[in-house]
């Protein structure tokens, strides 16, 4: 197109210039000896020198910014490619670093796919040696081979046996002395079949809800059952987005506190926080407790996902932890169905909280583990209605639950087998002890007698009237009435923190977010908030529901239940203008 207008402008037969691009390409056409407009445009660029002073510095150049002082580039050989070289101090340093930081859970990387991450498995990588990628099989293996002899553990056979032997001895002492192994796995006779009500929460239709959930929350909270918070836990869970997931936070709430003596919970709080922001929390529309650091610690959340319009956090946990009343808690309205039994949520739900915070409701799951069947009901996760043989799991509540506390709660003094008590009888007659020193004895060592679940169940029947055709007790109706009993927290029982050494630091979650990497100081404030709230939780008084306990048992730091953080619980209009 150029060249057929440049030629048109020349067809005109102006004299030209040897340096105009429109002038005529002569009789030779472009292959004679004139210029052609391309070659003449060429020409110019090389005339356009930069202007210099008598010095020889440049003063001016057609092709130089006239903005910037100077425009001359650094010769750098990091312009010429897409790597930095590092040394090996640096990288060492540099995953030392990274490593502490991603193990610690207080601490948060965000835009993570802005480091090379992949540096951390660097190593695993090279761990295996591809001795035939650089080495042919002779070198490597073969008669002339040139490589040393590795070291091995045993010379010979025999060696290597003894060797074999020793060591599994050592690890089946090991594992004798582990009290995980459940005395009917150990006599071989586990009950394999098991009624298909004690697989509930663990269907691949439940696991698909919560995998759904946590996929589509940036924030999870694990709801624990404060009166058995590591029975109630999903180490699974953890370590899933431990691994997979670890842009998402996670966040440990101990339900249910108001059914614990308020040390139990304190000790519970001091030991969990070292691993995720813990908080104890009582789901109450009206006296709540925890709502308010919940919701901050939210806040905070939401602050630090700044990039992102609004967060989502799911909350997962154990049927029956009370997931649904804590969301109805932050809501101070029924938005999602709550019951005394388990499984009542069946399908994922979302629940707005404020403009920047989705709420996501779960069912309730299970992780498969060596859970027996009484530990499974006693964990609320069956529905005692549908238990065909309820009476067997009463032994373990008898067990477990104080006497005082069973004698105040159904009004029944005594329950030891009927022939162990006639055989000590006869011993002590016949060995002259009168029957009022026997009933000292007894009284003052209640462990010398059986507890008998059986004699528990017939009084517990006549005193409450449930009885067959011919007055026979009904035996299973009885036993109902007391897993709903323990499953609604009517009977106080708890697992108590283990002991802490004291002097054992405290979980120093100030140490832990400084130096966070975190890019910006808003978000390393938000993480020190967090840690904040998390620890100034401890300086409360948790609310205990005071007649389920003795004094002894609550220690001195309790309060009546009641919410004390009701002054500082902003209302939800409050939080959404914060936000
Ligand atoms: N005492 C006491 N009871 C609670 C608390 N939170 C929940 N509950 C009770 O626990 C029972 C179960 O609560 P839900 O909210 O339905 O539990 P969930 O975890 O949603 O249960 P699923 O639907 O099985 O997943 C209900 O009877 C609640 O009233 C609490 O803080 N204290």
């Amino acid at each position: 197109m150029v060249k057929n207008k440049e030629r048109m402008v020349n067809v005109s037969g102006k004299p030209k210039h040897s340096l105009d691009a429109n002038r005529s390409n002569g009789k030779g056409g472009d292959s004679g000896g004139t210029r052609s407009a391309a070659t003449v445009r060429r020409l110019k660029v090389y005339n356009t020198r930069p202007k210099r002073d008598r010095k020889g510095k440049i003063l001016r150049n057609e092709y130089q910014s006239k903005d910037l002082p100077s425009t001359r580039i650094q010769p750098d050989r990091r312009w010429f490619g897409n790597t930095r070289v590092v040394n090996q101090k640096e990288l060492e340093f540099f995953r030392e670093e990274l490593q502490s930081r991603l193990s610690s859970n207080y601490n948060v990387i965000l835009k993570e796919r802005k480091l090379p991450l992949s540096l951390l498995n660097d190593h695993q990588k090279q761990a295996r040696a591809h001795l035939l990628d650089t080495e042919p099989f002779g070198d490597a293996f073969g008669p002339k081979k040139k490589r040393k002899r590795p070291k091995l553990l045993a010379l010979d056979y025999e060696s290597l046996v003894k060797k074999a032997d020793g060591s599994q001895d050592a690890f089946e002492e090991k594992w004798a002395a582990n009290s995980f192994v459940e005395e009917g796995e150990a006599d071989g006779l586990r009950d394999l079949v098991r009624h298909t009500m004690f697989e509930k929460g663990q269907s691949k239709r439940i696991w698909g809800e919560l995998y759904k959930v946590i996929d589509s929350s940036d924030v999870v909270v694990q709801v624990l059952d404060a009166r058995d918070p590591q029975g109630t836990r999903c180490f699974h869970l953890e370590r899933h987005l431990k691994e997979h997931c670890k842009h998402k936070h996670m966040v440990l709430l101990l339900n249910k506190c108001d059914l614990v003596p308020a040390w139990s919970t304190k000790g519970w709080l001091r030991i969990l926080s070292k691993e995720f922001p813990t908080l104890a929390f009582h789901a109450s529309i009206n006296k709540s407790f925890g709502k308010g650091s919940l919701l901050s610690i939210l806040r905070q959340f939401a602050r630090l996902k700044s990039d992102k319009q609004a967060i989502s956090v799911g909350f997962v946990g154990y049927p029956n932890v009370g997931k649904s009343s804590v969301i109805n808690t932050l809501r101070t309205k029924n938005v999602c169905k709550v019951a005394p039994i388990p499984g009542e949520t069946k399908v994922w739900q979302y629940i707005t909280l404020t403009k920047r915070i989705f709420l996501i409701d779960c069912p309730g799951v299970v992780y498969q583990n060596s859970d027996t069947e009484t530990d499974i009901v006693l964990k609320g996760v069956v529905r005692v209605t549908n238990l065909e043989d309820a009476a067997e799991h009463i032994g373990e509540v008898l067990k477990r639950v104080k006497r005082v506390h069973l004698e105040r709660a159904y009004k029944i003094k005594e329950w030891y087998a009927k022939q162990q008590i006639c055989l000590l009888n006869q011993l002590f007659q016949s060995l002259n002890i009168s029957s009022i020193t026997f009933l000292l004895l007894t009284s003052f060592s209640p462990g010398v007698l059986r507890v008998d679940e059986n004699d528990f169940l017939v009084q517990l029947c006549k005193l409450t009237g449930k009885l067959l055709k011919g007055g026979e007790p009904d035996l299973m109706t009885a036993a109902k009435m007391i897993l709903h009993d323990w499953q609604r927290g009517r009977i106080p029982f708890f697992v108590p923190p283990p002991q802490e050494n004291e002097s054992v630091d405290e979980p120093s979650t100030y140490d832990a977010v400084e130096g966070a990497l975190v890019d910006g100081d808003r978000k390393a404030a938000a993480m020190r908030a967090i840690a904040n709230v998390v620890s100034s939780q401890l300086q409360k008084n948790v609310p205990v529901q005071r007649d389920l306990f003795d004094e002894t048992e609550l220690g001195v730091e309790t309060s009546e239940l009641g919410g004390d953080e009701e002054a500082e619980q902003p209302t939800s209009s409050e939080d959404e203008e914060a936000d």
